[in-house]
């Protein structure tokens, strides 16, 4: 489909300035995949670090933004202040803020579009609960949060989609390459008749949720699946065979 793979590291709330050096240094070090986009993301407090350690080529992101450009907002970001300091990508929605946050949908829509309005590239995070799933509502669950997008923002081409089922972040329960397929393929289907043909065709569609150096190449095979959001995984040496698993 020519869709280039994407492999983002989450840090989440993990590391020390030693520590994420090392990883930086791990990745700076290896032979990478030339065709994979990678991007890392590291807590809020190591973002210029990151910036200024890693080597040209490979792309920082924050984990969340505000809303707002600048002002009375204590403890925020904002999309400018990224772009001023060279990170080029955030990851909004994901689920443990969504969760533990509580944002909602509207809430991330509003911050996906400042985002893009400023230039920077999202990773857009989706998926269902344990819960849902077994209700028979993932693509229910998974469309709601995109439509909200959908609403507000017309162009996706700085759009990269995560899948994440949040019961596989960090559980160690991966998605069976089937449940994974079936979910990409959905959303592909939902930006074709919701957004555009462009943004079916184009559109990155990563998967999260316990991905590991073992599972990926299997994973990596599936038509829909264009990359991977990697949590636990991005913090040790076997990143690099996940950045790789597209070869
Ligand atoms: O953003 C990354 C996801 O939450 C996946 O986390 P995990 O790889 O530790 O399961």
């Amino acid at each position: 489909m020519g869709r280039q793979f994407f492999v983002g590291g989450n840090f989440k709330m993990n590391g020390t300035v030693k520590s994420i050096k090392e990883i930086l240094d791990n990745l700076n070090n290896a032979k990478l995949d030339s065709n994979t986009e990678v991007v890392v993301a590291p807590p809020s407090l190591y973002l210029l670090l990151a910036r200024e350690h890693l080597r040209k080529g490979l792309e920082v992101a924050a984990q969340n933004i505000f809303d707002k450009p600048s002002g009375a907002f204590t403890g925020e970001i904002s999309a400018d202040q990224l772009k001023d300091s060279g990170i080029t990508w955030t990851i909004l929605g994901h689920s443990e803020r969504r969760v533990i946050l509580q944002e909602d949908d509207q809430f991330v829509a509003s911050k996906t579009k400042a985002a893009l309005d400023s230039g920077l590239g999202v990773i857009l995070c989706c998926g269902e609960s344990l819960e849902q799933r077994e209700a028979g509502k993932t693509i229910e669950v998974v469309t709601r949060q995109l439509k909200a997008v959908a609403d507000k923002v017309k162009d996706w081409s700085k759009v990269v989609v995560a899948y994440e089922p949040i019961w596989a972040i960090g559980t160690g329960k991966v998605a069976t390459t089937e449940q994974a397929q079936e979910v990409h393929k959905a959303i592909r289907e939902w930006l074709k008749k919701e957004v555009s043909d462009e943004a079916a065709e184009k559109t990155r569609i990563l998967y999260g949720g316990s991905v590991t150096e073992k599972n990926c190449k299997e994973l990596a095979k599936q038509a829909d699946i264009d990359g991977f959001l990697v949590g636990g995984a991005s913090l040790k040496p076997a990143f690099v065979d996940i950045i790789n698993a597209n070869e």
